[in-house]
């Protein structure tokens, strides 16, 4: 029996929200097929991801989801790779997620959302050395989730009454181990005025989004703790972000550990000048770049 699932792309973190916020959206996807074979391992079928399953997203869920379980299956995992690597799109949580809810469906686990959050958040390891669980919380629930434990994993769905229109400036840059060199250049500790912004902006963005409040959304979604410490990443971002606001983007911020930068637009938006405006900023810096404008998914 042949078992496939499906996660979309995802966006963490939304500016104040690090670790804790995640977006899903329907730019890209991942398709993951798995199926028992006879070889009593487990085997990674996939174009551009590690074969070692101990070093790819998928399999390494999967590892710790049998040894649970106490299943000895030989297991073959393709990997149908639509979401790109090391882009700030949640490429590597979008495969494990897909994994294992295709073998919660294969073995009938009746696993909830939060535990197939855990297991897809162990993968993160192979990608970045951290289980971090907030794009895997959106290749599970969909929409935005944020996550408000993680001994145990709990993930609250928000149901958000603004719902702007999304754009994705993904310029062309590849950085070894991205994410795992973006979570080193975070702060271990930050000061308590620091702590007290960054909570009241992330309280403002998430009532703009639960009450349909562009503005609250436009001045919560800043963030000079996590974003700024990675600035050197993606030194473009800060011109591309004023540029957006000023063509009256809703607001933007960078798509998890970058280099992508989302920016929600909606009505009021002048969107070719955000177009053009990108163009003008990247060719600057010599980067290629692909704009993609999307829409949220909300829910699987
Ligand atoms: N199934 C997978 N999909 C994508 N990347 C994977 C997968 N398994 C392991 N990786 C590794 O994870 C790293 C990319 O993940 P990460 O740095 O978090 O970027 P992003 O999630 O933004 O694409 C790469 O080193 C890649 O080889
Ligand atoms: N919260 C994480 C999110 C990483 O997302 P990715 O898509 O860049 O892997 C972080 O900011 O490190």
């Amino acid at each position: 029996m042949k078992i496939k699932e499906l996660s979309y792309s995802s966006s963490a973190n939304l500016g104040p929200g690090y670790d804790i916020l995640s977006l899903s959206h329907r730019a890209f996807k991942d398709e993951v097929e798995i199926e028992e074979n006879n070889t009593g391992k487990i085997r990674i079928f996939s174009d551009n991801t590690p074969e070692d399953p101990m070093k790819n997203t998928a399999g390494l869920s999967l590892i710790q989801l049998m040894k649970d379980r106490k299943i000895k299956s030989g297991i073959d995992i393709t990997i149908n790779k639509g979401v790109p690597v090391g882009l700030g799109l949640g490429s590597s949580g979008a495969s494990s997620s897909a994994a294992v809810k295709a073998f919660n469906k294969m073995f009938d686990l009746n696993l909830t959302n939060d535990e197939m959050v855990y297991y897809s958040m162990y993968g993160e390891i192979a990608a970045c050395g951290s289980a971090h669980p907030d794009n895997v919380s959106s290749g599970i629930y969909g929409g935005m989730t944020l996550i408000t434990s993680t001994e145990p994993v709990r993930v609250r769905k928000i149901d958000i009454k603004y719902k702007p229109h999304l754009m994705l400036v993904i310029p062309d840059i590849k950085i070894e181990e991205k994410t795992k060199l973006a979570r080193s250049m975070v702060p271990k500790n930050i000061d308590i005025k620091d702590m007290v912004r960054q909570t009241s902006r992330l309280s403002l963005m998430l009532l703009g989004f639960l009450n349909g409040e562009r503005q609250a959304i436009r001045d919560g979604m800043n963030d000079e703790i996590v974003e700024k410490s990675r600035n050197g990443l993606f030194p473009f971002y800060g011109e591309i972000k004023s540029m957006a606001i000023d063509e009256n983007a809703v607001s933007a911020c960078i798509s998890g550990a970058g280099p992508t930068i989302l920016i929600f637009t909606d009505e009021r938006t002048n969107k070719n000048g955000i177009i053009s405006g990108t163009d003008e900023i990247l060719g600057k810096y010599g980067l290629n770049y692909k704009i993609v404008e999307t829409e949220i998914v909300e829910g699987y």
